[in-house]
């Protein structure tokens, strides 16, 4: 194998399931590493299959289908263990047995309680007994990054010499920062007389945030085969990315000139799959799989993006297997990203229009979270009816609840350039702001219809509001868009008024008072 190419085993299935409450079962196994086998895994490691009768079938079904990659199981240094392993795995046409056991002085003696030197005489049966069984036999030193370097260079060369063809030196609780780690696997490299007869791994865990930094650094320095899972699951704060590491290593290949046989298009599939079947959701800001990884929301960011992407990603979005980045609209959107939504939209605005829309946008962005589509239809709608409006809404303030009784409304309409105003009451808030209305706008049109639906989700929702009006037998619609129901229903009654207006202008130019 090309002396750079890093081999990529996923642990998701072992390791990643051991994250409280991510169990998986087998069908969701088989599903997964089907997956992890599309995409170029190297070693999918399947399960412990010691650990119960669920996790033994679990591993044998993933080793009856998948036929590329390299099926590991994980074994104590223990015969039982070994041999349930063996059985299980050896249905794939490929296979590998993982054992392990711990080297640190903490670990031999408070959790194995066991001499260093039962603990290297152990090193060397569980491999011997595990090359017996298959060829391919990866050894772990359990707690390796807190291991005493003598000791471990003893375990690493008798693991070595008892027929390992992969030497694991975990950072189990990943404790490591990564020129430290680097320089263990260098001295490993440097110390240990047989070295070269196996294939330097590293297995991170994330608890103080190093998990995929410390891998990377490992690299740099001889090791050959990554562990990690999908979405960084694992044990406590979880294992190394795998999605990150591999785009680490394809994005930065100037200075780690590294591959791996990953198809990285798979990426966001493989993040969902995981994330559907384990329940464990993706934080949004997570680096490459995270729901704005390709998203921006900043107008000189979306401005950027706009005239070259590059300017603000490092990577496409379709090398994850995106379909493409979001420019999402919010308050902090300017005006390159509004028009190049609108053109999307398929709106073909003039500039004024443009203006006016956009500083509605603004307005609504500043009281919602995330300005959707159907808000910004709705918007628009509105902004380009009102470039032929008589009666203009400009501000309403509502008194009501148990403390209001009957509801008020303080109507400032605009008639014909005109700034009026008025103060009336009604049965309800609405019936309060519509007898405003009529009060500035006398009028004998009937409400035949009042209607209100919130455009998008949240309390924080524009409401949509349609109104009806009825005059001799013309019917008009009006429609306003807010997040204030209120200020809707006054939008929405004025706009229908409009269009009275406009169909009385049309059947009788003469009368054409509002
Ligand atoms: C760092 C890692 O991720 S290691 C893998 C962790 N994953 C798991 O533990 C998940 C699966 N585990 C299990 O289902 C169970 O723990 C089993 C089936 C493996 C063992 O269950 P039990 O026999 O009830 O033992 P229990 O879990 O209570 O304790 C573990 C025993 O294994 C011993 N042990 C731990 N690691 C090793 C090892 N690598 N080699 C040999 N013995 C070991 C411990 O010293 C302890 O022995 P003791 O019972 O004599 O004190
Ligand atoms: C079993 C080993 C490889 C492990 O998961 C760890 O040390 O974290
Ligand atoms: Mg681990």
């Amino acid at each position: 194998m090309d002396n750079n190419r890093v081999i990529i085993f996923d642990t998701t299935l072992r390791d990643g399931e051991q994250s409280p409450g991510a169990s998986m079962n087998l069908e969701e196994k088989v599903k997964i590493a089907l997956l992890l086998e599309e995409m170029g895994v190297d070693v999918i490691e399947a399960g412990f299959p010691i650990a119960s009768t669920g996790d033994f079938e679990a591993v044998q079904a993933v080793a009856k289908v998948v036929k590329n990659s390299t099926i590991a199981g994980l074994a104590r240094a223990t015969k039982g263990d070994i041999e349930r392993c063996a059985e299980a795995v050896k249905l794939a046409p490929r296979h590998r047995i993982h054992t392990f056991i711990s080297t640190s002085p903490l670990h031999m003696k408070h959790k194995l309680q066991m001499e260093p030197e039962r603990v290297l005489e152990k090193v060397r049966e569980s491999v011997a007994f595990a090359r017996n069984l298959v060829e391919d036999v990866e050894w772990s030193a359990e707690d390796g990054s807190r291991t005493e370097h003598d000791f471990l260079c003893r375990c690493v060369e008798a693991a070595i010499d008892a027929g390992a063809r992969t030497i694991n030196i975990p950072d189990t609780v990943g404790y490591a920062v990564p020129d430290e780690y680097a320089a263990l696997i260098a001295m490993l490299v440097n110390r240990v007389p047989n070295m070269d007869k196996a294939i330097l791994s590293v297995h991170c865990h994330n608890d103080l945030g190093l998990a995929v930094a410390n891998s990377l650094a490992a690299i740099a320095t001889g090791a050959r085969q990554i562990e990690c899972t999908i979405n960084g699951l694992g044990e406590r704060a979880g294992n190394a990315a795998m999605e990150e590491i591999v785009m680490a290593l394809r994005t930065r290949h100037d200075l780690m000139p590294f591959t791996t046989g990953i198809k990285t298009e798979n990426i966001t599939r493989a993040s969902r799959l995981v994330s559907a079947i384990t329940g464990f959701v993706v934080q949004p800001n997570k680096a490459i799989v995270g729901k704005n990884a390709f998203a921006h929301e900043s107008g000189i960011h979306q401005d950027g993006m706009l005239k070259c992407a590059q300017t603000y990603e490092i990577m496409t979005p379709e090398s994850v297997g995106l379909n493409r980045s979001s420019l999402v609209m919010g308050k902090h959107s300017g005006r390159a990203a509004f028009k190049d939504k609108l053109k999307q939209m398929g709106y073909d605005l003039g500039d004024n229009a443009i203006e006016d829309a956009f500083a509605r946008f603004k307005d609504v962005a500043d009281r919602k979270k995330e300005v959707f589509d159907e808000d910004i239809i709705a918007l628009v709608d509105e902004a380009v009816f009102r470039d032929n409006e008589r009666i203009r809404f400009r501000g309403l303030e509502v008194l009501c609840g148990t403390r209001h009784n009957p509801p008020k409304a303080e109507l400032e309409l605009e008639i014909d350039g005109e700034l009026k105003s008025v103060k009336s009451v009604g049965d309800g808030p609405v019936d309060a702001i519509f007898n405003a209305i009529k009060a500035l706008c006398p009028h004998e049109a009937r409400l035949q219809l009042y209607q209100v639906h919130a455009v998008t989700q949240g309390t924080d929702a524009q409401a949509e509001v349609t109104v009806r009006l009825e005059e001799d037998g013309k019917t008009v619609n009006g429609q306003g868009a807010d997040t204030d129901t209120m200020v809707a229903s006054a939008r929405a009654y004025v706009k229908a008024l409009n269009k009275l207006l406009t169909k009385r202008q049309k059947s009788a130019p003469d009368a054409v008072t509002p």
